[in-house]
């Protein structure tokens, strides 16, 4: 469906992206995720058409992004999305589906079953008066009044409170469960984590890990044990009633076995713990701190 290659872009001497490669399939939930100033951002505009780069391609379908045509099949929900205060949700889904030359009744069916798909409430109240997150989900359903293919949505979850998050990650799937392909950028990487088949990390501009989060953290992290033994070793903390030796491999693991037995303990269990995206991506990151693709470029 999208197809990013050598993509970059560069703000006067700035490089804002700094050579992208990736493809998203059809029906895919990809997501974007890094720390403020990746790129992330000016990542999707690309994609959407609505900042030209200054290298590179993106396309989307059969189209270059940007081409008016694969446009009118693209839902894009920016990271604000200043509403028009005086309108009603009603009204404002009406005005943009007037845009997208929507005939009314279509229009009219489409929005009140989004809508009730986000359980928005209010629907004739001003949006001047409405909550941040009932807001979001009317910036949410404006980018679903052409019933696009494509949904490029800059941090859907930003700022809004755990159940609403929740409801919009939820819709995310349903979306993609309806054969859209959606692309969607963030900060927290639970909400990655949670809902994404793959994604990429970018950090200063570039992709540093790619893949879905077990491949990433097959690449690019290691899964620790924690040994729980009735007997103080070495190098056990307490833990509770027990000691626990937190070790890297099964080697290991076998050797605080057998220590234990020494000790005349027991082993009374071993849990398995995988990094987070969380922890991967600060070590990613921490790791390329150090080779800052763009450090030349700025100083
Ligand atoms: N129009 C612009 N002019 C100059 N620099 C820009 C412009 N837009 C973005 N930048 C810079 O490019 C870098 C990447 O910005 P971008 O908004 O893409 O990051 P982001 O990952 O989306 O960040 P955030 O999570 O804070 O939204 C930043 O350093 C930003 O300051």
């Amino acid at each position: 469906m999208i197809r990013v290659n050598g993509l970059r872009k560069t703000y006067g001497e700035f490089p804002a992206v700094v050579g992208s490669d990736f493809a998203v399939d059809r029906g895919e939930i990809f997501g974007i995720v890094g720390p403020n100033g990746a790129g992330k951002t000016t990542t999707l505009k690309m994609l959407a058409g609505l900042v030209e780069p200054s290298a590179g391609t993106a396309t989307v379908g059969t189209y270059d992004a940007g081409d008016p045509e694969m446009r009118r099949s693209l839902g894009f929900l920016p990271e604000e999305s200043p509403l028009y205060e005086d309108m009603t949700p009603r009204s404002y889904l009406r005005f943009f589906a007037d845009l997208y030359d929507v005939p009314r009744d279509v229009a009219r069916e489409r929005t009140e079953e989004t809508l009730d798909r986000l359980e928005l409430e209010h629907r004739e109240r001003r949006l001047g008066d409405m909550s941040k997150g009932m807001k979001r989900k009317v910036a949410i359903a404006r980018s679903l009044v052409n019933d696009p293919d494509l949904l490029i949505y800059d941090e859907p979850a930003s700022g809004l409170d755990p159940l609403t998050t929740n409801y919009v990650l939820e819709f995310t799937r349903e979306l993609a469960e309806r054969g859209k392909t959606v692309v969607f950028s963030a900060h927290n990487l639970y909400h990655v984590e949670s809902v994404c088949d793959r994604v990429v990390i970018m950090n200063r501009g570039q992709i540093v890990a790619r893949g879905t989060v077990p491949e990433i953290r097959d690449e690019h992290g290691s899964t620790t044990y924690r040994v729980f033994t009735t007997v103080s070793l070495p190098d056990s903390d307490p833990a509770g009633e027990e000691y626990v030796t937190v070790v890297d491999d099964m080697d290991a693991v076998e050797a605080v076995r057998e220590a234990t037995g020494d000790a005349g303990g027991r082993v009374v269990d071993i849990r398995t713990e995988e990094p987070s995206l969380e922890d991967l991506f600060l070590d990613i990151a921490g790791r390329e701190l150090e080779s800052d693709p763009r450090a030349e470029a700025t100083q």
